[in-house]
């Protein structure tokens, strides 16, 4: 997160990170007690490696007494993602057990209604991914408040030039903005989770390229129906 600050300990307890060799790779959401709601693309860096989910964290690196790893039981790449564009850029994890809830674990909702969010409308991103251009990473939650761009405006040159689907949404990316090892987390308006954070351009905070997220509700068939199908 460019721009951004400190969330408050435990002030988004839907927040997961998902973690190789115990390195945070990227964001996700809790939207069920077994499943957590990322991007297709984290998978890219995981090299076939093992990966797990963190839940109930502040700080990455301090001990905390409602911080637990989860191994993966299962993860779906959405069928329509892939390595070339944003589309369908979701995975869906099943935990190896049902999440224990608490102040510090709780599930997000997300929104079902398949309707825009009006442009303009102020939404959160949050997440531990880099906090400079350099590449600092930060240890604790960081969040940034950030407006809705149109996707008329979003498809303009310079800006995404008609990439920008109807199953994505834009933020504006001038100096705040989401950036590296926060795909995967959520875009938050009015409480609920309207979208999951996407590499985009895989550039951060440059009002040319501003953010996008993958829209939840345009994909509520999909979800519903894996985590129906899956087992215990
Ligand atoms: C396999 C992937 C994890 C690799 C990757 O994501 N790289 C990468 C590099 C630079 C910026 C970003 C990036 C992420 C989230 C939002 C944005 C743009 N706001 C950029 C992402």
């Amino acid at each position: 997160i460019l721009g951004g600050s400190s969330a408050g300990p435990h002030q988004r307890p839907y927040m997961a990170s998902l973690q190789v060799d115990g390195q945070h790779v990227c964001g996700g959401l809790l939207i069920a007690e077994q499943w957590v709601l990322s991007a297709a693309h984290c998978m890219e860096d995981m090299k076939g490696k093992a990966f797990q989910v963190l839940l109930g964290a502040h700080s990455l690196s301090q001990p905390e007494p409602h911080k637990r790893l989860y191994a993966v039981r299962a993860a779906v790449r959405h069928p329509g993602s892939n390595t070339e564009t944003n589309d369908d850029d979701l995975l869906l994890l099943q935990v190896s057990e049902k999440a224990t809830l608490s102040e510090h674990v709780k599930i997000l909702p997300f929104q079902r209604q398949d309707v825009d969010v009006p442009p303009g409308t102020l939404c959160e991103a949050a997440g531990w991914g880099f906090t400079s251009h350099s590449g600092r990473k930060p240890d604790v939650l960081q969040q940034v408040e950030r407006p809705v761009k149109s996707r008329e405006e979003c498809n303009k040159r310079p800006y995404h030039d008609n990439t920008i689907t109807d199953k994505m949404l834009c933020t504006d990316s001038r100096k705040k903005d989401t950036c590296k090892g926060d795909s995967g987390g959520p875009l938050i308006c009015n409480g609920v989770a309207e979208g999951v954070v996407t590499a985009g351009a895989r550039v951060c905070g440059n009002f040319k390229k501003p953010g996008i997220y993958t829209r939840i509700a345009a994909y509520v068939d999909w979800i519903d129906g894996v985590m129906a199908a899956a087992g215990e």
